[in-house]
C-alpha cells in the first residue's frame, strides 16, 4: 500500500479542483438552453468560465470545500487502520498546499482545528466487497447547498401542492417542493440525492447515495425511472434558474433510491447539491494502493462554447452597468435598480457569520462607513514572506446574516453587501431606510472572484479562523447584480413568488 497516500492526495486535488466530465456535460447542456443577454446566461458563463480557471490554476473550483466524505469499498484483508491513517494525511496535506479550505470547526466554539481534522471530520466509510480491488470515492459538498437539504415525513401539506399522501404521487410532490424550496440558495441549477424510505438517518444516507451515481445513468426501477425523468423536466419549468435569477435551467439532475421503511414511518430525504458537484472516484489496487482507474471522467474534452469573457461582456451590455467604488455615498446607491450590473473597484471588506454577530455586539475594527461587505469564506495561502494571497473567493449564503445584516448596515454606515441567494424582508426594509443595496455575486465562482481581488491589504478578527476573519481586499473589476434596491424590490422575493405559483400547476397526481 506505499502508494495509497499519493492516490488519496490526487483524489482529493482533483475532486477540489476538477469538475467531473459528466457534470460538465449537464452544464454545457444547460448552458445551450438558455438565451443569451439573460441574467442566466450570464452566470453560467461565468461558471463555466470558472470551471475552467479551476483546471487552469489547480485550484478550489468553490471556495467552500465542503465536509469531505470517503466512500470505500474493500476487498478482505485490506488494513482499514492503515487507510484511514493514510486519508488524513492526505487531507490535511491538502489543506496545507490550499486545494481545501480550513472547514472544520468545533461545534459550539466555532474553534477552526485549521487542518480539516477534527471529531467526525473528515467523514469515510467502508464497506467489504468481493472484488479484488479498491473502489475509493470522494464527494466534496459544501454547507450552502448542505443546508437546503429537505427531510419530508409522508403524509404531509406542502405550499402550493396541498396534501402529498404515502403514494408515489405524494414523493413526487415532495421532490418538486424540495426544489422549489430551496430557490437559488444552494447554488442552482442543481443535482439532487432522493432516498425514500428507512429512517430519518438511513434516509438521508440513501439520498447522498444518489450523488454517486453518473448525472447520465438511467435508474433499473422503471418507477423510479419515469420519476426521475418527469422532475428534471418539470423542475426546470419553475423558472427558478441559475442562482436565482430566473431562466430555463433549475436542475440538472435527479437520482432517486428506495429502501424498506417500517410502517410508521414514511420519510422522503432530498441531499441538494449545487452546480459544484466535486464528486470522483478510483479503483485502487489493494496491493501498491495505486490508482488503476478514475470514475466520471470518461468521454470527449467538454467545450463549453466561445470565449466566455467576451460573451460575459457582450451579454452583460444588453443590461445597464455601473461601476462603484467605496465610499459610496447613498446617492449613487439611490440610483441602483434590480437588474442593474455592478462593476466594483477599490476595496470591499469580507464578513460573514462570526463577523456579523461581533459587530452586532462590538464596534468594528475598520471605519465601515460607505463600504462594501462581501459574504465570504476565502482560501488563502500565507507566503514566505507573510504575506497572505488569494486561492478561491466566491460568495456564500447570505440569508444566514438576515438577523443582523438591517442593523449592521445602519450602525455602521455600510453601504452595499455582496453574497449570494439573496436576504429577507427585514434586510429589504433596512435597505430602503438606510439606502443600502444587495449584490449577488456568483455563488461557486471562486477562481472567477479571486481573480478580482488585486491584493490582500490586511486582515482583522483572525481569531475567528481564515474563512470567518474580515479580509481587506482591493479589487478591480468584481462583477454583481443587484438584487435587491433601495426602493423595496428584490428579485428573490419576485422570483420565490413566481416559482411558487408554477409549482402549484404540478398539485393534480401524476402518479397513480
Ligand atoms: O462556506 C462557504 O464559503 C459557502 C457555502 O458553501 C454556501 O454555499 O453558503
Ligand atoms: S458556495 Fe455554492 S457552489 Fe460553493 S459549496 Fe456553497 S452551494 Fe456549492
Amino acid at each position: 500500500m506505499e502508494n495509497f497516500y499519493e492516490s488519496m492526495y490526487q483524489l482529493i486535488v482533483e475532486t477540489s479542483t476538477n469538475l467531473p466530465k459528466d457534470v460538465r456535460r449537464a452544464i454545457a447542456a444547460a448552458k445551450q438552453r438558455e438565451s443569451a443577454g439573460t441574467r442566466s446566461a450570464m452566470s453560467l458563463a461565468t461558471i463555466t468560465n470558472n470551471i475552467k480557471m479551476a483546471d487552469d490554476n489547480i485550484s478550489p473550483i468553490c471556495q467552500d470545500t465542503g465536509l469531505p466524505t470517503f466512500k470505500l469499498k474493500v476487498p478482505v484483508g485490506a488494513n482499514q487502520l492503515v487507510m484511514k491513517k493514510e486519508i488524513k494525511r492526505a487531507i490535511e496535506q491538502a489543506t496545507k498546499d490550499g486545494k481545501l479550505r480550513p472547514n472544520s470547526v468545533d461545534s459550539i466554539s466555532g474553534d477552526n482545528s485549521g487542518d480539516n481534522l477534527g471529531e467526525g471530520t473528515p467523514v469515510i466509510k467502508f464497506e467489504q466487497w468481493e472484488n479484488d480491488y479498491i473502489d475509493a470515492r470522494l464527494i466534496l459538498k459544501g454547507g450552502g447547498c448542505e443546508n437546503k437539504n429537505i427531510q419530508y415525513s409522508l403524509p404531509c401539506e406542502l405550499d402550493g401542492l396541498g396534501k402529498a399522501g404515502r403514494d408515489l404521487d405524494g414523493i413526487r410532490k415532495c421532490i418538486m417542493h424540495s426544489v422549489y424550496q430551496a430557490q437559488g440558495q444552494g447554488c442552482s441549477a442543481g443535482f439532487i440525492g432522493v432516498g425514500i424510505g428507512g429512517d430519518r438517518t438511513s434516509g438521508y444516507e440513501l439520498a447522498k447515495e444518489q450523488l454517486f451515481r453518473r448525472v447520465d445513468d438511467v435508474n433499473e426501477r422503471e418507477d423510479l425511472r419515469q420519476l426521475e425523468e418527469y422532475v428534471v423536466e418539470h423542475a426546470n419549468e419553475l423558472g427558478i434558474g441559475t442562482m436565482g435569477f430566473g431562466g430555463e435551467t433549475t436542475l440538472l439532475g435527479c437520482k432517486i433510491g428506495v429502501i424498506n421503511r417500517i410502517p410508521a414511518s414514511f420519510f422522503v430525504s432530498v441531499a441538494y447539491n449545487c452546480w459544484a458537484y466535486r464528486r470522483l472516484g478510483v479503483f485502487i489496487d489493494p496491493k501498491n494502493g495505486s490508482i488503476n482507474e478514475w470514475l466520471y471522467q470518461d468521454g470527449e474534452e467538454i467545450d463549453f462554447g466561445h470565449d466566455e469573457v467576451a460573451a460575459t461582456k457582450e451579454q452583460s451590455l444588453q443590461t445597464r452597468e455601473v461601476v462603484l467604488e467605496a465610499p459610496i455615498t447613498e446617492e449613487k446607491i439611490r440610483e441602483l435598480k434590480v437588474g442593474d450590473v455592478v462593476r466594483i473597484n477599490g476595496m470591499m471588506y469580507t464578513g460573514r457569520d462570526a463577523i456579523h454577530k461581533y459587530l452586532s455586539e462590538n464596534d468594528s475594527p475598520v471605519d465601515l462607513n460607505g463600504q462594501v461587505i462581501y459574504h465570504c469564506g476565502p482560501v488563502m495561502m500565507k507566503d514566505e514572506d507573510g504575506n497572505y494571497h488569494v486561492k478561491a473567493a466566491g460568495p456564500t449564503t447570505s440569508i444566514r446574516e438576515e438577523p443582523y445584516q438591517g442593523d449592521i448596515m445602519k450602525r455602521f454606515g455600510i453601504r452595499a453587501v455582496i453574497g449570494k441567494g439573496g436576504m429577507g424582508p427585514k434586510t429589504l426594509k433596512a435597505l430602503s431606510e438606510h439606502g443600502g443595496v444587495y449584490l449577488n455575486a456568483i455563488g461557486g465562482a471562486a477562481q472567477y472572484y479571486a481573480d478580482c481581488i488585486k491584493s490582500v491589504e490586511g486582515v482583522d478578527l483572525m481569531q475567528f479562523g481564515i474563512p470567518e476573519a474580515m479580509w481587506h481586499l482591493k479589487v478591480e473589476g468584481f462583477t454583481a447584480v443587484v438584487t435587491m434596491d433601495s426602493h423595496g424590490n428584490s428579485l428573490h422575493a419576485d422570483v420565490d413568488k413566481s416559482s411558487l405559483e408554477k409549482l402549484a400547476q404540478f398539485k393534480e397526481p401524476v402518479f397513480k
